[in-house]
Formats: structure tokens, C-alpha cells, sequence
């Protein structure tokens, strides 16, 4: 970490906007991509000044639709090696061997690197960086476009509490984060980072079966949108059981239980089962190939 007092800013947390320091200096995204970007512009309506906050990318064209677009500066991967406290590395993971084996041996060794790479645990990372650098682990969801991301966070052997804390400190504004073991970060990347794939899917699928049902495509959409913001709601506000709050839909003799018995008939169940356990597989094999 660079020396001398951070600087106090608002913050904007769920709900409310308090006053706080922040303890990471300077973010540097490296790969600023799909999901880069999503952090950075998650980090600026946080109210990250966009002087800590810098970018790198492969493309001319991306690096000045960045500065165009956030008032960042977009530098090579050098210069922002140097000049932030953190390296977010934000590239596909297929890439993230070739990134690394260019700057990994330059990363001065009081760096703290986050991947947000599907699949790639920590030892990858040490394996090109200098002996004890600090590596955290991080998946992360799309919703954090929102501030309603579901981000999960390990630690690797060299990272300590207050890496921890970093890390928490970048992406909370952002929506909910929880610790895990790294362990479980192949599973998580199954269920949250993936998640809301699943549920676009389903949004799609439900609209097309309002169609079906001859309702126009736009009040489908509607329909099914709404509808899944307030389950969505309910689930997090209530805190019930699922199970309870379908029994609480279905009537008896009613329309729900007939929808119900056709799901189970054509096994949406343990369809999500084993589309979940693919998806955990391939973070496996994300690892295996790198
Ligand atoms: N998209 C998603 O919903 C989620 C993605 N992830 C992870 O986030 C990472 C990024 O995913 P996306 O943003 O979807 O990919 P993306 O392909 O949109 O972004 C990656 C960016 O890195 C750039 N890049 C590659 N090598 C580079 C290098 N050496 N120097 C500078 N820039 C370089 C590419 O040009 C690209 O713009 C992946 O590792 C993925 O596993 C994690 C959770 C969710
Ligand atoms: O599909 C992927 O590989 C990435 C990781 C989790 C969500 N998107």
C-alpha cells in the first residue's frame, strides 16, 4: 500500500450514504472488459474518485471508450502495475496465463492481486508472481450493475485479514459479499456467478409461454418481469422458505399445482441439478487446462 492518510469520501451503501475512509488507494483493473467495467462504474457511483481508479486494455478503441466514458485514465499494464495498490485482474481466464506471464514477475511485492477469474484458483497466480504477493480470489455477478451483486471472497495463503478486508471495501458498495473457503469458489461461480443466466432464462422461457398463451410479447415480459422482482423481494425481505412461499401460491385443485406437476414431469429439477454441476465441472476444467 502506498503511504500517508486516505482520503475521507461519501460512500454510498444500500439505503444510505455515510461518510468512510477508504483504505485502498488506487484500483487498477486490469482487462477491462465486460465485467471490468462493470466494477469500475459499480466503484465510481460508490463514489471511488476517478482518479484512483485505472483501467488497462488491449484495444485502442476500448481504452478511449473507457476515458470517454468514466473520465479514467486507461494505461498498459506496466504503468498500472506501478501506480495502484491493487491489480483486479479482470481478463478471461484463457487469457490470464499469457497477462501474467508478462507482468507477473514485475508486480512489486506489496501489491494485492483480486482475480475475478472463473475457475483459476490462487496457486495459478502464484505460480508467476513474486513469492508471497497476496492473491484473493473474488466471483462476482452482473447484477453489481445495479449494486445488487452477490460476491464471494477467498482468500490464498499469502493473503491476510485486512487483504480480505480490501477486497470487501471494493465491493460492497456493489451489493452483498460473503467469505468463503476457496474450496467452494467452483460452486459458487455455479450457483451466483452464473445465476443470473438461469434466471434471464427463465424470464425468456416464461415469456414464451405467455405468447403461447396469446398474451402480447411486450405485457408477457412485463408480466413475468414484475413477477420476479417481487419473488425476488419476498425470498430476500421475508426470509421464509421457498417451499413456503410456493405452498402459499398453490391452491388446492387450483391452476399452480398443475403447472407444478408438469416441471416436475418434464424434470426442471433435476435438470437444474445437473446443469449446475456442469457448470461446476467446467470451472474444474478451466483449471485443469490453464
Ligand atoms: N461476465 C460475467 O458475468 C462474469 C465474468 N467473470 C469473470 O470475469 C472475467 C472477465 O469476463 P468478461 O468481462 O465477461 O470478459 P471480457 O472478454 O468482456 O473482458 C476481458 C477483457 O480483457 C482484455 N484483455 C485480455 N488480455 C489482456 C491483456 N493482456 N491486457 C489487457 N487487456 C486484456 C480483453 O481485450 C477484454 O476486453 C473472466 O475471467 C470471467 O471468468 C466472473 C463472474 C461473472
Ligand atoms: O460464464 C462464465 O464463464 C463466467 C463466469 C461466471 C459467469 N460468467
Amino acid at each position: 500500500m502506498e503511504s500517508g492518510a486516505a482520503p475521507v469520501r461519501a460512500v454510498r451503501c444500500p439505503g444510505r450514504l455515510e461518510r468512510r475512509r477508504f483504505d485502498v488507494r488506487i484500483v487498477a483493473v486490469l482487462g477491462a472488459g465486460k465485467l471490468g467495467e462493470v466494477l469500475l462504474s459499480g466503484l465510481l457511483r460508490a463514489g471511488w474518485p476517478a482518479d484512483r481508479l485505472i483501467a488497462t486494455a488491449r484495444r485502442p478503441e476500448r481504452a478511449q471508450e473507457l476515458t470517454e466514458r468514466y473520465g479514467i485514465r486507461v494505461v498498459d499494464n506496466e504503468t498500472a502495475l506501478r501506480a495502484a495498490d491493487v491489480l483486479t485482474i479482470a481478463v478471461k481466464p484463457q487469457d490470464a496465463g499469457t497477462l501474467l506471464e508478462d507482468i507477473g514477475p514485475k508486480v512489486p511485492g506489496d501489491k494485492l492481486v483480486v482475480s475475478l477469474c472463473a475457475g483459476l484458483p490462487t496457486t495459478f497466480f502464484a505460480k508467476y508472481l513474486p513469492e508471497g504477493t497476496p492473491v484473493v480470489r473474488v466471483m462476482t455477478n452482473t447484477p453489481a450493475l445495479v449494486d445488487e451483486a452477490m460476491t464471494a471472497i477467498s482468500a490464498g495463503s499469502h493473503a491476510t485479514g485486512d487483504h480480505l478486508a480490501q477486497t470487501e471495501e471494493m465491493f460492497r458498495p456493489l451489493g452483498r459479499t460473503i467469505r468463503v473457503p476457496e474450496s467452494q469458489q467452483d460452486a459458487v461461480t455455479a450457483l451466483s456467478g452464473s445465476g443470473p443466466a438461469y434466471f434471464y432464462f427463465l424470464v425468456e422461457a416464461m415469456t414464451d409461454a405467455g405468447i403461447l398463451l396469446g398474451l402480447p410479447r411486450q405485457v408477457a415480459h412485463d408480466l413475468i418481469v414484475q413477477s420476479a422482482v417481487g419473488s425476488a423481494v419476498m425470498l430476500r425481505e421475508s426470509g421464509e422458505h421457498p417451499v413456503k412461499l410456493r405452498e402459499a401460491v398453490t391452491s388446492p385443485a387450483g391452476t399452480t399445482i398443475n403447472a407444478i406437476r408438469e416441471l416436475e414431469n418434464h424434470g426442471v429439477r433435476a435438470a437444474f441439478l445437473a446443469a449446475l454441476e456442469a457448470a461446476r465441472d467446467r470451472a474444474r476444467e478451466i483449471a485443469s487446462q490453464s
